[in-house]
C-alpha cells in the first residue's frame, strides 16, 4: 500500500489494520470523476494484496462524504456516443463493485452530503456511521437522471426496504442523519467530531477477531442477499466454516480461551 499514489483519494493507517481512504476533493465536495472512479479501484487492488489490512473506512474531507458525479464535468459527455456514456457508466460501476467486493469489511464514516453517486458509494459499505451534518440524497431523478446508478437500485431497497427506497428515489428528498439510523439506512449517529474515532473504534473491535471469520462471514452475508434459497446458502456457509476449521486461527482461539488470555490470530 506504501506506493500507491492517489490525486483523490487520501490514504492513512491510525491504528493495525484499519486503513483510511479519504475522498479528497473537498472544494468539489468530493464529487467523483473519472479518475476517482479509477483510483476506488487501484485501492481495491492495493488492499487486496495487503493482509495487515483487515478494515477499510472511507470518509470524505472537508464539509461533504461525496457529491455523486462532478457535474462541472458534464459538458464534456454531450460529445460521447451512446457506446461512450455506457463505457464511462461501466468504468465507474467498477470502481465502485471493487469497494463493495472487497474481503474485508469496509465502513463509510459519512461526514456530510451523500449525493447520488455518493449515496450509491455508502451503500456499498457494509456499515454506514453517519455524522449529524450527513445528508443522504439520491438527486439522480432532480438532474434527470434514474435512481438505477452504481448499484443503488439494488442496494437501497435491501437495506432500507423497497417502500422507502422508493419514496426517496423517487421524491428525492433528503434523508437527514436522524431519519437514517431510525431506517436502518445509517448503523448510528454521532457527533460531527466524534465520528472518524467512532468508526476507528468500531474497525479495531472487527480487528480484534479472527480475520478469516470475519472476511468469510463478510462473503456469506453479501452471498446470500442474492443467494434465493435457505439450502443454498447452507451450503455456502458449510464451505465456509470447513475451510476455517483447517486454518490455524481456530486453534488459537480454543487455546486462548482455555488458557484465558487474548487470541493472536494471523489469518492463515
Ligand atoms: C448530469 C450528470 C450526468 C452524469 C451521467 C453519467 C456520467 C457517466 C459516468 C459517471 C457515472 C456515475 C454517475 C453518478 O453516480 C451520477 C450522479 O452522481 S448524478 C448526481 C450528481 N450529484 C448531484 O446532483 C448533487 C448536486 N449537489 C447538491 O445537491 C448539493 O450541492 C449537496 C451535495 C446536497 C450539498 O448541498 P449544500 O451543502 O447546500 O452545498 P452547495 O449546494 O452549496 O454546494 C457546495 C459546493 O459544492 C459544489 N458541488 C456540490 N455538488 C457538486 C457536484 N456534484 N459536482 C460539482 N460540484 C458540486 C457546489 O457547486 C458548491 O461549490 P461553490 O459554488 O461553493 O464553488
Amino acid at each position: 500500500m506504501e506506493d500507491l499514489k492517489l490525486e483523490t483519494i487520501a490514504v492513512e493507517r491510525p491504528a493495525e489494520g484499519v486503513v483510511v481512504a479519504t475522498l479528497d476533493r473537498p472544494d468539489r465536495y468530493n464529487s467523483m470523476t473519472v479518475t476517482m472512479f479509477r483510483e476506488l479501484e487501484q485501492l481495491a487492488f492495493a488492499l487486496g494484496d495487503d493482509d495487515e489490512a483487515r478494515v477499510l473506512i472511507l470518509t470524505g474531507a472537508g464539509k461533504a462524504f461525496c457529491a455523486g458525479y462532478d457535474l462541472d464535468d458534464a459538458d464534456e459527455l454531450a460529445n460521447l456516443t451512446v457506446l461512450g456514456m455506457l463505457e464511462r457508466q461501466e468504468h465507474a460501476a467498477r470502481g465502485l463493485q471493487a469497494i463493495r467486493s472487497l474481503r474485508i469489511p469496509v465502513i463509510a464514516a459519512v461526514n456530510g452530503a451523500a449525493a447520488g453517486g455518493g449515496l450509491s458509494l455508502a451503500l456499498a459499505a457494509d456499515i454506514r456511521l453517519a455524522a449529524r451534518s450527513a445528508k443522504f440524497n439520491a438527486a439522480f431523478v432532480r438532474i434527470g437522471l434514474s435512481a438505477g446508478d452504481l448499484g443503488a437500485s439494488w442496494l437501497l431497497p435491501r437495506i432500507i426496504g423497497p417502500a422507502l427506497a422508493s419514496e426517496i428515489a423517487y421524491t428525492g428528498r433528503f434523508v437527514f442523519a436522524d431519519e437514517a439510523e431510525r431506517i436502518g439506512l445509517a448503523n448510528k449517529t454521532v457527533d460531527d467530531d466524534a465520528l472518524l474515532g467512532e468508526a476507528v473504534a468500531m474497525a479495531k473491535l472487527i480487528c480484534a477477531n479472527s480475520p478469516g471469520g470475519v472476511q468469510l462471514s463478510k462473503r456469506a452475508l453479501q452471498a446470500n442477499m442474492e443467494i434465493t434459497s435457505y439450502a443454498a446458502a447452507l451450503e455456502l456457509e458449510n464451505r465456509g466454516q470447513a475451510l476455517l476449521t483447517r486454518g490455524s486461527d481456530m486453534p488459537e482461539a480454543l487455546a486462548a480461551f482455555k488458557e484465558k488470555r487474548a487470541p493472536k490470530f494471523t489469518g492463515s
